[in-house]
């Protein structure tokens, strides 16, 4: 019989028959058979959830620890991704280490699934004993973070930033004032121009003539960016040793120390401001608003010390890093530096009697794309700060462990050559509109990933684009910037490549010429900065 009616059979009569009619198999080996079937789809299962990302080979216990460089390291990942792929694991210690190179595999992680990736790693000596856990870019993702960016967040709108900006361009009038006269103190006195500008508007103070708020400011920082490096302490490679006791464990009050000096020094500076608002001072400035708001925000003096010292701390060298590489692109790139100063004479007349201003920011198209330019083709941030994920999670097939630190590689996004064709070359072009539009404020921060990704976004991003926009239209309007020549007259060129070492990347020491471009812009600069 070839057709039949399944209502007049049983389950057990539809596995018999199938067997005899598809296999010739009895029940039992249908059995077997359908155990091994389930096994191996189970076992290929298990083998896809733990398959791990490609990498380079660890070493017994300390993993790839030795391969990382503590220079460059965007290089070094770069390379492994292109021999790996876009996306590659390393093990630091027991630690697990997932570097992405591709914008895509970053939007997916950092920012689609960014409820799980928007934590840090903990750092003993950093974190816990230097900063008793209170440093807003260290710490771990939940409330006090919350709190923390929120607190930052209320003054970094829009609204606000307009507020800010007479503090700006004062700030770089002296800058510019400095520049003429010594002008061979250019990087300190960038560092200058960005210190003082985010100290007034946090403290409401500028930095003392003597230069030591200054020193004690870029001292704290050089050595915390020092800290935070994986390799700078070996209880950060084995938290382990944190159980050691004091005698055996000299670093700890080395952290300790270094947290006593910067404590003492941010909480002076706030509790100045208290004074000042206590004794009816007209105080506009962030730490003002810190302490009106401090039941509701509900801080404690350290965090409130911390948060505060976070936007100089974080904006300080970033910002100063931007406009130091904008002086390198121009004495590589003169013709850029010419066609900028030639919009800027169109728009405020070739005399040299009026500045840049932000309300000029929408006539200065070729100017914006020029700063975005910069900070695209040298991110100071180059691998932003790394990210680390709560749970395990699957991507693209991989096994993610809990407690992996991401690290995406913002170097990598800016030199791929399909986002960014020929991407070695300084070309503000490519962010130039289409059919002669303009580019706003806003434009400032869109298309590079300058400013890190998902949750943990810069707070300050827009202050900082702000800033550095109007600190280089005021140097291209007062300055031609040119390379020192040697006795043959060849320029000296500094290498682009070239950093101070750190996860960070400012330029390493170099020297360039900055010439007034006539008496006229001589005058005006001295008589605003009287
Ligand atoms: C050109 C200058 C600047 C650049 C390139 C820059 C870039 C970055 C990057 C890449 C991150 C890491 C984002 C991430 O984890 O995904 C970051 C974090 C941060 N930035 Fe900036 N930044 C600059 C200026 C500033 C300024 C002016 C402030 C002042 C408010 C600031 C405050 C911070 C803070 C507090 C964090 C830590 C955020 C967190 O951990 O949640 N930055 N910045």
């Amino acid at each position: 019989m070839s057709s039949f009616n399944a209502a007049l059979f049983s389950r057990k009569d539809i596995g018999k028959y199938v067997s005899e009619q598809v296999t010739g198999l009895d029940g039992v080996t249908i059995l077997v058979l359908g155990f091994f079937v389930a096994y191996y789809l189970g076992l290929g299962y298990l083998r896809q959830s733990t398959n791990l990302p490609p990498g380079p080979k660890p070493l017994p216990l300390i993993g790839n620890m030795l391969q990382v460089p503590t220079e460059g390291s965007w290089l070094y990942f770069h390379s492994l991704c292109k021999k790996y792929g876009p996306v590659v694991r390393l093990t630091l210690g027991r630690d697990e280490m997932l570097v992405l190179d591709e914008l895509e595999d970053i939007n997916e992680i950092l920012v689609k699934r960014s409820r799980n990736y928007s934590s840090r790693r903990s750092l003993v000596y950093a974190g816990k004993y230097r900063s008793v856990d209170r440093r807003l870019g260290l710490l771990p993702y939940g409330t006090l973070l919350k709190k923390q960016r929120g607190a930052i967040l209320q003054m970094m709108n829009a609204e606000d930033l307009g507020s800010c900006e007479h503090i700006q361009t004062r700030g770089t009038m002296k800058l510019l004032s400095d520049i003429l006269e010594t002008p061979t103190n250019a990087y300190m006195s960038i560092k200058w121009y960005t210190a003082e500008t985010l100290l007034t508007l946090v403290y409401g103070k500028k930095l003392g003539e003597d230069g030591n708020d200054l020193r004690k400011l870029l001292h704290i920082i050089e050595t915390f960016i020092r800290d935070v490096h994986p390799r700078s302490h070996i209880v950060d490679m084995l938290p382990v040793l944190d159980r050691m006791p004091d005698a055996l464990a000299p670093w700890r009050s080395e952290a300790q120390r270094k947290h006593e000096y910067e404590i003492t020094f941010y909480t002076g500076l706030l509790k100045e401001v208290k004074k000042r608002v206590d004794e009816g001072e007209n105080t506009e400035c962030f730490a003002a608003r810190l302490w009106e708001m401090a039941n509701k925000i509900d801080l404690d003096e350290v965090s409130m010390a911390y948060v505060a010292a976070a936007i100089v701390e974080a904006g300080t060298d970033n910002t100063a890093g931007t406009i130091l590489w904008f002086l390198v692109a121009m004495m590589h790139y003169p013709a850029v530096m010419k066609k900028a100063q030639a919009e800027l004479d169109k728009v405020l007349g070739p005399e040299g009697h009026t500045p840049p201003e932000f309300q000029h920011l929408e006539q200065l198209t070729y100017c914006v794309a020029l700063v975005k330019e910069v900070i695209r083709w040298m991110p100071t941030a180059p691998i932003s700060m790394p990210h680390r994920s709560l749970e395990e999670d699957i991507y693209k097939g991989y096994r993610i462990a809990a407690g992996t630190t991401i690290v995406p590689n913002i170097w990598a996004v800016h030199h791929n050559e399909s986002l960014y064709p020929d991407p070695f070359k300084f070309e503000p072009e490519r962010f130039m509109p289409a059919d002669g539009g303009i580019l706003n404020l806003k434009s400032l921060n869109e298309g590079h990933s300058g400013f890190g990704f998902g949750r943990r976004i810069c707070p300050g991003q827009y202050l900082a684009a702000k800033t550095v926009w109007i600190g280089v239209v005021r140097l291209l309007w007062a300055f031609d910037i040119t390379p020192p020549v040697d006795a043959s007259g060849a320029p000296i060129l500094p290498d682009p490549a070239a950093c101070r070492p750190g996860i960070t990347a400012e330029p390493d020491t170099f020297k360039v010429v900055m010439t007034p471009r006539s008496e006229v812009h001589v005058q005006s600069i001295k008589r605003a900065a009287e």
